[in-house]
Parts: C-alpha cells; sequence; structure tokens
C-alpha cells in the first residue's frame, strides 16, 4: 500500500466524521429556522457569524491555518443559511395553507381620487366585486394594509418610459407587504380645463410628477409651467374647484367624467409605448400553483463578484430577469439592495432551486410575491 493511499483513507476517515458532524450542524440550523419564522427573525446574524468565526480562528492549532478556518466556516454558516431560507421562504409558503386575511379587512385602498389611474387599474383587477377607497399617499395604503383596514391596497411599480418606482419599491422592501397579482394599464394623458378654457390662455399645468414627465415634450413646446402635484386626480379636483382657466391638469380622460372638466387636447404624452404597472398588494402572501412572475428583494455582500454571482445563479437555471433595480440602503450610504422581477413562479422546482442558491449568495432576500403577469406587460 503506498503512502497517498494511507493518506486517502485517513481523510476518507475525517470526512466521514465531518458528515456525521454537518448533519448534525444543519439539524440544528433546521431548528433555528423553525425559531426565526416563528418569531419573525432574520436569518443573517452578523454579530454572530463573527463570533463563530473568531471562536474558529482561534481554535487553529497553526498560524497558517487561521485564514483556513476563517473561509471554512464563512462557507458552512453561508450553506446554513441557504439552507434556512429554503426552510422559511421556499418550502413553508408552498405545503402551508395560505393565510386568513383579518376578516375587519375590505376593499382595495388606491392612490389619488376616483378617475386616477390606480383607480383604473383597480377596478381592471377586482371588477366591482369588492369597494374602492381612495387614498392619499403610497405609505398610508400600505400601512392601511398592514393594519387589516384594506384587504389589498394598489400601487404602481413601474412605468415603461420611466423606470421603477423607487417610493414603492421601498415600501415594499421595509415593510411585510406581498405582491399578491399585477395589472398593466396603457397610460394615455390629455390636457384637462374648465368649460370655455382656451389652450393658448394656459399658462401653468398641474399633475403627478410621473405624469408632467410623461408629457415632458407636449409642455415644453408648449412652454407651460409645470407644477407637481400628490396625484393626477387631486390635480383635476383642485382644478375644479377653481374658477381659473389659465390653469390646466394632466390626467386620465376617466377624470373628464369625474369632474366637471373637459378635455382640451387628447393623448399628449410622450411618444412610445407608455405603460405602468401595478402591483396588487397584501398583508398575507398567497401561493399558487398557477403563477408566473416573481418579485425580490435581495442583499448581497459588498464585495467584487457578488452580483455577478446573484445573476449567475438565475442564468444557470434558466430564469429569465424582467427588472433589476439597486436602492439605496437608507442607513448605509453608497450600498445597495437590488429589486428583481423574474419570469417563474415559487412552485417551479428550477425557481426554488435557483432560490437556495440566491440564499447562499445574499446576506438577505425576502420573496415580495409570486403572482400571474399581466397579459399586457
Ligand atoms: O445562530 C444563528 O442565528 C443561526 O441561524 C445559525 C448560523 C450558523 O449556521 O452558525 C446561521 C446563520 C446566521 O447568520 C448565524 C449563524
Amino acid at each position: 500500500m503506498d503512502e497517498l493511499h494511507t493518506y486517502r483513507q485517513e481523510i476518507d476517515a475525517i470526512d466521514e466524521q465531518l458528515s456525521t458532524l454537518l448533519n448534525q450542524r444543519m439539524a440544528v440550523s433546521r431548528a433555528v429556522a423553525n425559531y426565526k419564522a416563528a418569531h419573525d427573525n432574520h436569518v443573517l446574524d452578523n454579530q454572530r457569524e463573527q463570533e463563530v468565526i473568531d471562536k474558529a480562528k482561534a481554535r487553529s492549532d497553526r498560524e497558517d491555518l487561521k485564514d483556513y478556518h476563517e473561509t471554512f466556516f464563512r462557507q458552512l454558516m453561508a450553506l446554513s443559511r441557504a439552507y434556512q431560507h429554503s426552510l422559511i421562504n421556499v418550502e413553508n409558503p408552498i405545503n402551508s395553507e395560505n393565510k386568513e386575511y383579518p376578516s375587519t379587512a375590505q376593499g382595495v385602498a388606491y392612490l389619488g381620487e376616483q378617475g386616477s389611474f390606480s383607480d383604473k387599474a383597480a377596478e381592471n383587477y377586482f371588477g366591482d366585486k369588492i369597494n374602492r377607497i381612495p387614498a392619499s399617499s403610497f405609505r398610508s395604503i400600505v400601512e392601511g394594509v398592514i393594519q387589516g383596514t384594506w384587504l389589498y391596497g394598489i400601487l404602481p411599480v413601474e412605468n415603461s418610459l420611466n423606470g421603477s418606482i423607487a417610493q414603492a419599491l421601498d415600501l415594499f422592501r421595509d415593510h411585510q407587504i406581498f405582491i399578491v397579482g399585477e395589472v398593466v394599464l396603457p397610460i394615455r394623458h390629455c390636457l384637462l380645463g374648465l368649460p370655455g378654457t382656451n389652450v393658448d390662455g394656459i399658462k401653468k399645468v398641474i399633475s403627478h410628477p410621473q405624469a408632467l414627465e410623461q408629457c415632458s415634450l407636449y409642455i415644453d413646446q408648449i412652454g407651460f409651467r409645470r407644477e407637481p402635484r400628490t396625484s393626477t386626480a387631486s390635480a383635476a379636483a383642485e382644478l375644479a374647484k377653481t374658477d381659473d382657466r389659465s390653469i390646466a391638469a394632466i390626467g386620465s380622460p376617466q377624470l373628464a367624467d369625474c369632474y366637471p372638466l373637459i378635455i382640451l387636447k387628447e393623448d399628449i404624452q410622450n411618444p412610445g409605448n407608455n405603460f405602468t404597472r401595478f402591483a396588487v398588494i397584501r398583508s398575507q402572501p398567497i401561493y399558487q400553483q398557477d403563477t408566473d412572475k416573481m418579485s425580490l428583494f435581495c442583499r448581497v455582500p459588498h464585495v467584487s463578484g457578488s452580483l455577478y454571482q446573484l445573476l449567475h445563479c438565475f442564468a444557470q437555471h434558466n430564469l429569465n430577469l424582467l427588472n433589476l433595480t439597486a436602492r439605496p440602503m437608507e442607513n448605509n450610504p453608497w450600498h445597495y439592495d437590488f429589486y428583481i422581477d423574474l419570469e417563474g413562479g415559487l412552485h417551479q422546482s428550477s425557481v426554488q432551486s435557483a432560490l437556495k442558491d440566491v440564499g447562499r449568495i445574499c446576506e438577505t432576500y425576502k420573496i415580495l410575491g409570486s403572482y400571474r403577469h399581466d397579459q399586457l406587460s
């Protein structure tokens, strides 16, 4: 028997012990995952990981092995985290019953007033089956849904010309809300005025900043002054209360049905395909077997290559990304979280495998929802 063979026998014996220990360690990690799920704790605990690494380095019997100890335990804990994520995020929702929402909650809250694009999006999604309640801000919609005042909320998340709507994405990241569906609306803007208004006499236009931006070419061509309002519908409501014919509002043609205003000019939006995507949100996720789109927030370690690794794992599992938006972390300047939409539902094995890798790579990640994409998107 040569020397190498003897060494390999020794390594096999050590590996056997390591495998036994790995079984034991992962069993404890599984118990920790259940605890964390029950107590709403994050999987990643940086402080604890540093303690584990420091202790491991101190146990090293040679100075030149300290770094190997560190890497070994870092990897071990990344695997432990991946396992915990797979138990908390993937298995539980699919296998468990979708939880009941609070019985007091009812209706769907949308931004703005009657006739806003959000109102139209809510109508398209729910029809007349459910009350539509106007709300004054994104935050009040999210808080009302979490507190059980409203069953659903509807928020614009992306415009095909202007990109992601950062404020909505940040609320998804920072609150316990989930996306359960989406609506895509073609955005057609018109110029609205009081009856008797002459376009030549208009000096100022009021609307939501997104709408003003979406009509920037027309506004600049005529030379109107722009003034932002909280929504297109609140701009229309404000105009209807005045008798000032030097002001016009910009918004959907439906606003002319809701307020005593007339359409002065139709289709003033910038040329191109202008669609807005709305997310239907709820305080509890709904996981169904026929979903085909998912949204996530991912936080990768702030080191070279980590975002590449994250994207690589979606590519490896043949999953097409539909959106990737970097959002700054509030308490950590120049560091970013990544909002991701991908093609595929949580019930698919390729998605579940990719998410196991995502859990290994990310410091933390959150599944925002698995839902059906709207045909228009
Ligand atoms: O101690 C915990 O909180 C664990 O979840 C266990 C563990 C580990 O595997 O050691 C895993 C993830 C945490 O980031 C820290 C440590």
